[in-house]
């Protein structure tokens, strides 16, 4: 690792980045935000593509199951390789909460959280935590979360995982009450978080918001705009983890 003087502070210039997407076509969208070849890596299970700086993109799958064993085999097979990855990215396409999250705009997660991750009661929902079991929330690093929302003119709030798409405007309306700082929800940010802390690795959620999340129009989902405000955020993230210092969780 080098390590370098930068404003008086010492900062990591090589750490390594996996950015898992859901699918390839998110994972090609953020690939095409980095000059030069990408080459194919082949592990058990997975396969990496390499840029020719510090990342590696993995189109990890659809939903948080498929999301956290990829991306805990990735994890693994870097750390035995003694190359660890020092950064997790979790991204992709969204839907965006009225108003605040519109079409095509970018969403940076301060807390990944699993909506859906909990107990029906006669009470109402209850998370896993308040049934006494493990966690539902995790929390990005604040200062790069703020370094990236001012560099990509991204908002930042929370982020949902679910795994069932919202459908309806009544569904939409309970997981804002139950989540009143939502801006978006996707359907792999908590897995790959949960692969990324058991590994002790930090993680951000980075989304480019394609539909609104409410009555399903399948249509109308702005796929290609997503893609293109997906690129262009990762253009922007590179020059803000160049200056991040790891050590400023
Ligand atoms: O059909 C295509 O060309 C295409 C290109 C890129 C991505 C897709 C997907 O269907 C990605 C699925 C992925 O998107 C997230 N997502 C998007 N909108 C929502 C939503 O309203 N609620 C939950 N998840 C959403 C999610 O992470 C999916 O895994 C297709």
């Amino acid at each position: 690792m080098v390590l370098q003087a930068q404003e008086g502070r010492l900062t990591t210039s090589s750490v390594r980045v996996l950015v898992a997407t859901a699918v390839p076509a998110e994972r090609d969208a953020v690939a095409r935000a980095f000059a030069g070849p990408v080459d194919e890596v082949r592990l058990p299970g997975v396969s990496l593509h390499r840029t020719a700086g510090r990342y590696d993109l993995l189109a990890a799958g659809v939903g948080p199951a498929l999301a956290a064993a990829s991306t805990a085999t990735a994890l693994t097979a870097a750390a035995l390789a003694g190359a660890p990855y020092g950064l997790v990215v979790s991204a992709g396409i969204a839907g965006g909460f009225p108003p605040d999250a519109p079409v095509g705009s970018l969403v940076v997660a301060d807390e990944i959280t699993a909506a859906d991750l909990g107990a029906e009661t006669a009470e109402g929902f209850l998370p896993v935590t308040e049934l006494g079991f493990g966690t539902v929330t995790h929390r990005p690093p604040p200062a790069l979360v703020r370094d990236l929302t001012a560099a990509l003119d991204a908002r930042a709030g929370v982020v949902l995982t679910v795994s069932t798409v919202t459908g309806s405007a009544e569904r939409a309306a309970l997981l804002r009450a139950r989540h009143p700082r939502a801006l978006a929800e996707a359907m792999e940010g908590f897995g790959v978080a949960e692969a990324a802390a058991a590994h002790g690795t930090p993680v951000l959620e980075i989304r480019a918001v394609s539909n609104p999340v409410g009555p399903r129009d399948r249509a109308a989902w702005r796929i290609g705009d997503a893609l293109a405000a997906l690129t262009e955020g990762f253009a922007g993230l590179a020059p803000v983890l160049e200056k991040w210092n790891p050590h400023d969780r």
